[in-house]
């Protein structure tokens, strides 16, 4: 079969949690990378953006936009997802929490300086007294491995994605959390998820000035 083919920038944004899954369930997939309004304004009038926004995700025959929506295909086409709704829904509510704290870093890059240090410090606040410590009592309370059902899942891929990314704004951030850490080192040391953090993977870098100008030029913003 076809590999999946991502349509994004060279950069994370909303699409790093797709490639995150990918990875982890060891599927390959090739990137096409916006770097000219052209090339967006193509896909546009080809009307391979329903609402004319990219991620863009060929798979499968089909063409999906809305990140949610290709994050939870993807989930339950590689079994990431909950083996029944009630543990599907659980999968959902912690993905889309740390999808929230993901999302305020992809947008901090596009803030002014002094904004963006600002909003930087706010995610790492959010993190320490919203996000972590609700991940750190399912854990404690849950007593398995994983965060549902004792299965890897989707969640865990996007809460490891989510410390990765907090952690590079602090080192320090999984101090008060120790649970967190184990997880950490459990879920890294996957062997899917390991070769995807080594150097030379597919997985994004943080954004820098350059993916903000491409980003704007690109968009118009
Ligand atoms: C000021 C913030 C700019 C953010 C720009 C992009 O960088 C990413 O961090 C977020 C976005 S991604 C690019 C943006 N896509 C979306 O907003 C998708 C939203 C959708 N709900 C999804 O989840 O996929 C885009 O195509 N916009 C064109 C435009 O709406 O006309």
């Amino acid at each position: 079969a076809a590999k999946p083919k991502l349509w994004y920038f060279h950069g994370r944004g909303r699409m790093e949690s797709i490639r995150w899954l990918l990875a982890a369930a060891g599927v390959e997939f090739e990137e096409e990378f916006l770097e000219t309004r052209e090339q967006y304004e193509k896909l546009q009038k080809d009307g391979r953006l329903l609402f004319g926004q990219v991620p863009l995700v060929e798979i499968d025959g089909m063409e999906l936009t809305q990140t949610r929506a290709i994050l939870s295909y993807l989930a339950a086409k590689y079994n990431l997802h909950g083996k029944d709704p009630k543990e599907t829904v659980r999968i959902d509510m912690y993905a889309d929490g740390t999808l929230d704290l993901m999302l305020m870093v992809a947008l901090a890059a596009f803030k002014p300086l002094e904004e963006k240090e600002e909003s930087l410090a706010l995610v790492v606040k959010k993190a320490k007294t919203r996000y972590f410590p609700v991940f750190e009592k399912i854990l404690k309370d849950h007593g398995e491995d994983f965060l549902v059902g004792n299965k890897f899942s989707w969640a865990d891929i996007q809460l490891l994605e989510a410390i990765l990314m907090v952690e590079e704004l602090d080192a320090s951030v999984l101090c008060d959390f120790p649970l967190l850490k184990e997880f950490k080192t459990r879920i890294s040391n996957i062997p899917t998820i390991k070769k995807f953090l080594q150097p030379g993977s597919q997985r994004k870098p943080p954004p820098d000035n350059h993916y903000v100008e491409v980003v704007r030029n690109v968009l118009q913003l």
